[in-house]
């Protein structure tokens, strides 16, 4: 057998073990057909229906399982045990962005809404460009035959690209779709392809981060309307930067002349302070995140997706994005210097 393209994937699937033997089949023959490609888990916790078979197969073949798995859901009643590696989040988006980002293709085994809702979510990312991983339905016993029937009526209609239409890589066992998998070549739409996600994805986080780290809130304080509050994500913004010492002097002026501002719009040097201090510890998890990197990263991949990251930042004039960019880094690096003396890998 080959090397895999493929370090870990995610599977979607039944939190019910449906009715016929063959789903039951099917989910095990997935979880062996993973271990024997030596390719890792990602699920969504517990150990019900078809989920607690393709993770229970995956783990006793010795590979590694990640569940995502929401907060509420995660009592032992409601969901059982997970095998191998819990990892909690708030809630049923993050789930599924914790999912794919940890994941380098996506399958889906038979399964009811839940499933249905992943899986056509995956599609629509792979659709806009969001990522380009590679969607795999496993179609046991024919279970999705009407729904490929209603998309191919979709195509038929206008109402899906033809070419969008490949995203889906189907197969009724689970080695001819990972055969399949393994030769997918990624969609590309013409449109899609000049969106950013990553970068907004990026601000979007990386704000509600800094917001959130800074322990402040600019509207529910008073002490800004609506537009200087505005103004003060952009003070922050700065602020960061210049901590970040990769602007240099261009920035030192721009934080000077910030102060000045922040005098203007009443907010105290104190608060600025903080923010600046709070904006310094960013944990090893955050800096993952933002480079989109997992732990099993190496530290040339880091390192090149930084450069990628920071050289779009800079054409884009984000000085704001490029400075957490940056300590994402800075952190990563830490983290692996002080692995290297350990002697921990990678
Ligand atoms: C609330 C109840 C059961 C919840 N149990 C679940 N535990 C973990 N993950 C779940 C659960 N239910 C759904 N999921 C997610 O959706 C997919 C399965 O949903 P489906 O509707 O069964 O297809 C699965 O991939 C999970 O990510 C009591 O009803």
């Amino acid at each position: 057998m080959r090397q895999s393209r493929f370090k870990r994937i995610c599977v979607f699937c039944g939190s019910s073990q449906g009715k016929k033997r063959s789903y039951h089949d099917a989910a095990i023959e997935l979880g062996n057909e993973l271990v024997t490609r030596s390719i890792d888990l990602v699920y969504g916790g517990g150990s019900i229906g078809l989920m607690g078979l393709v993770s229970q197969a995956v783990f006793d073949g010795g590979r590694h399982v990640i569940g995502v798995i929401p907060k509420t859901l995660m009592t032992p009643e409601i969901s059982g045990e997970t095998v191998g590696e819990v990892r909690p989040v708030a809630d049923m988006h993050q789930r599924k962005a914790e999912m794919a980002r940890q994941s380098d293709a996506f399958i889906a085994l038979p399964g009811g809404y839940g499933t249905l809702e992943e899986l056509l979510e995956v599609i629509t990312w792979a659709q806009l460009g969001i990522h380009h991983k590679p969607v795999g339905l496993l179609n046991v016993d024919g279970y999705y035959n009407s729904l490929l029937t209603f998309i191919d009526k979709a195509v038929e209609e206008g109402f899906i690209n033809t070419s969008a239409r490949r995203i889906i890589v189907m197969a009724p066992t689970a080695e001819e779709l990972m055969d399949k998998l393994e030769e997918y070549v990624p969609y590309h739409d013409r449109v899609a392809s000049k969106l950013n996600w990553e970068m907004g994805h990026l601000e979007v986080e990386i704000r509600g981060w800094v917001d959130a780290e800074a322990g402040f809130d600019w509207l529910d304080s008073g002490l800004l309307d609506g537009r200087h509050a505005a103004y003060a994500g952009k003070l922050i913004a700065n602020l960061i930067v210049m901590g970040s010492g990769i602007i240099g002097r261009a920035m030192l002026q721009a934080y000077r002349k910030a102060l000045d501002n922040a005098n203007k719009t009443g907010v105290a040097h104190e608060t600025i302070n903080n923010i600046r201090r709070a904006s310094k510890t960013m944990t090893e998890q955050e800096a993952r995140q933002i480079l989109g990197v997992s732990e099993q990263s190496t530290w040339e991949e880091i390192a090149q997706r930084y450069d990628n990251l920071f050289e779009r930042n800079a054409k884009s004039g984000s000085f704001y994005l490029q400075s957490k960019v940056h300590r994402a880094k800075e952190c990563l690096e830490n983290v692996y210097q002080k692995n290297k003396q350990d002697g921990t890998p990678p």
